[in-house]
């Protein structure tokens, strides 16, 4: 891993080289993990650079490594060669310097704090003074449309609300960056394309950078901009599909010729990458 330190303070400040800045370079990167049943080859040769303003979605079957290589970026599983930088910066720094705002598959909530005291927290953590925690809080619960339900309790509001409330607790450090792992995956359709709409709004406003893990097609294409292709065993990347649907979609766009050609070619991918003896 020494050599991901030099590039990264050889790149901090720098361009990075490229015609867009990369939020994420990802080189030749594996990860291992060593059980007691033996290794465990999680990610191999993975090469992915995502470039500000996108929104990447990782699919693939369950097991194929769309978590780490997500957790991998977020500075919460090491790789075990290869090189990674987020914003130019060792993922370590980039964790440091709160360059990311991390979703999680469930909201985690702390059922005694209200929602907008969950949404404080790590704001409280930080030291931020009542007011700053006051107005952020504020705003970001508006992003995502929970004005009004700040004094209510996690238990009071129903699963995509929580959800919408980790949402904006990730937001509270205003990163330029999210990384989001299935966060709908556990909501029933209709609220999931409700959240889905929200999101790309989300998106579409405040400019930033998504990775987004999900194993559903329809969800991927409807929200990415570039599709990530895994598949296991060991987990790597079998296709990267340019997503070119128009930036203020709605959901009907579902039922048009070039997003059932995208969806065809994502399936086509994960059916490649398969493996029927599972
Ligand atoms: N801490 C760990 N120790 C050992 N093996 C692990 C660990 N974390 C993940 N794995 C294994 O690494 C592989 C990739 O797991 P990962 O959770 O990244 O897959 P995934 O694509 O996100 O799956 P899912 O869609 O089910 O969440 C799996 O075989 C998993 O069992």
């Amino acid at each position: 891993m020494g050599d991901m330190r030099a590039e990264a303070a050889g790149q901090a400040g720098g361009a990075g080289g490229g015609a867009e800045r990369a939020v994420i370079a990802v080189k030749d990167l594996s990860l291992t993990f060593q059980t007691a049943d033996g290794p465990v080859y999680a990610l191999s040769n993975v090469d992915l650079t995502v470039a500000e303003g996108d929104f990447v979605s990782f699919i693939g079957p369950s097991g194929c490594g769309k978590t780490t290589l997500l957790r991998v970026i977020a500075d919460l599983e090491q790789a075990s060669s290869g090189s990674i930088l987020v914003n130019g910066l060792t993922p370590e720094a980039a964790r440091l310097g709160r360059q990311y705002g991390y979703v999680f598959q469930a909201p985690a909530l702390y059922p005694w704090r209200t929602i907008e005291r969950n949404v404080m927290l790590p704001l409280e953590v930080m030291g931020f003074s009542a007011e700053e925690r006051a107005a952020r809080a504020a705003r970001n619960l508006e992003l995502v449309n929970l004005k009004g339900f700040e004094k209510k309790f996690p238990w009071q509001l129903s699963g995509g609300m929580q959800q919408r409330a980790s949402i904006a607790r990730a937001l509270c450090f205003d990163p330029k960056l999210m990384l989001m792992d299935e966060p709908f995956g556990a909501l029933d359709e209709i609220v999931r394309d409700k959240l889905n709409e929200q999101l790309l709004e989300l998106w579409r406003t405040t400019r930033k950078t998504v990775v987004f893990v999900t194993h559903s097609i329809p969800e991927a294409v409807f929200l990415s901009t570039r599709i990530v292709v895994m598949s296991p065993r060991p987990g790597r990347i079998i296709d990267v599909i340019q997503c070119d649907l128009p930036r203020d979609r709605t959901l009907d766009i579902r039922e048009t010729p070039e997003f059932l050609k995208v969806a065809h070619r994502v399936r086509e991918g994960l059916r490649a990458g398969h493996s029927y003896d599972d």
